[in-house]
């Protein structure tokens, strides 16, 4: 059973349509991340799926036991309030402090235990917050542009290690990032958002899809091709989107496919 359930979801707010006609399964252990320009409603389908906000129209099912570990794109803090990290990663639930220690020791920030919250950079943030999301032991772990701050090499850590955590835990990982060649290597599917679901499949063969590159232009495709056959060691990428590995929702894609048709028909005709 899914984890999560979106059918033909809408949000609208303030007469502007935000999201529109967006369905997505979600399953225990699958790394997922959404991209898409600004303001596609990224950030919008995380509140949605964490419950921050209501649908317009559509349908959201919850598997019963599901439980959100949730890092946010930004916080706010008051910098005259005091507060240590160490008390942070113990609001709102009371955790052990072995546990705390942990957390912090498996995000690479044992060192900022006993730091002022507000005093952490933007980095050593992100990676407190994703402590503390992963205290809960969560079975679907939210991630809002996460990696925000951190800079190359944190980034490849941090990848590493949501991948330990998805081991670990066996939870879902659900996260958005403009990072886009470094967080597709890391995800096992992509869904290209631009108010409604444009695309979705294996990372390479989305960035290799035509929606992609009229979203993000061929230098983000050949980014992404690059990444992924230095980091594997593959043969050479394969820059046409096959038929099995992306799911296409847009209209000229359909024209594209009903083309490719006929081209087959008349190639086997010939
Ligand atoms: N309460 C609201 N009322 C009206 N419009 C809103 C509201 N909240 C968000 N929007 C609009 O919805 C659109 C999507 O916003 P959202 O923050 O989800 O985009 P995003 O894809 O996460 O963007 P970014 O990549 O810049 O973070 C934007 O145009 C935003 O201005």
């Amino acid at each position: 059973m899914s984890l999560l359930t979106l059918d033909a979801i809408g949000v609208v707010r303030n007469g502007n349509v935000i999201l529109d006609d967006v369905s997505l399964e979600l399953s225990r252990g699958e790394i997922v991340t959404i991209v898409g320009p600004n303001g596609s409603g990224k950030s919008t389908l995380l509140r949605l799926i964490i419950g921050a906000l209501a649908p317009s129209c559509g349908r959201l099912v919850r598997d019963n036991h599901l439980s959100i570990g949730y890092v946010p794109q930004r916080l706010q803090i008051d910098p005259t309030l005091p507060m240590t990290v160490g008390r942070f990663m113990a609001l709102p639930n009371r955790h052990r402090q072995s546990d705390i220690e942990a957390a912090l020791t498996s995000a690479d920030a044992s060192d900022l235990i006993k730091r002022q919250l507000s005093a952490l950079s933007g980095g050593q943030l992100q990676k407190v917050l994703l402590a503390r999301a992963l205290l809960e032991r969560p079975s679907l772990l939210v991630l809002d542009e996460a990696n925000q701050g951190l800079d190359h090499r944190a980034t490849a850590e941090f990848y590493r290690h949501i991948d330990r955590v998805r081991t670990e835990l066996g939870c879902a990982v659900l996260m958005v990032s403009h990072e886009l060649h470094v967080v597709m290597k890391a995800s096992d599917r992509v869904i290209c958002l631009n108010t409604t679901v444009c695309c979705q499949g294996h990372p390479e063969h989305v960035a290799a899809s035509p929606e992609w590159q009229s979203l993000f232009g061929i230098e983000a495709r050949d980014a992404v091709a690059f990444y992924c056959h230095r980091e594997s060691g593959h043969a050479e990428p394969d820059h046409n989107a096959s038929e099995q590995g992306v799911q296409r929702h847009a209209e000229p894609e359909q024209n594209a496919r009903q083309t490719l048709r006929e081209k087959r028909a008349c190639r086997h005709a010939g």
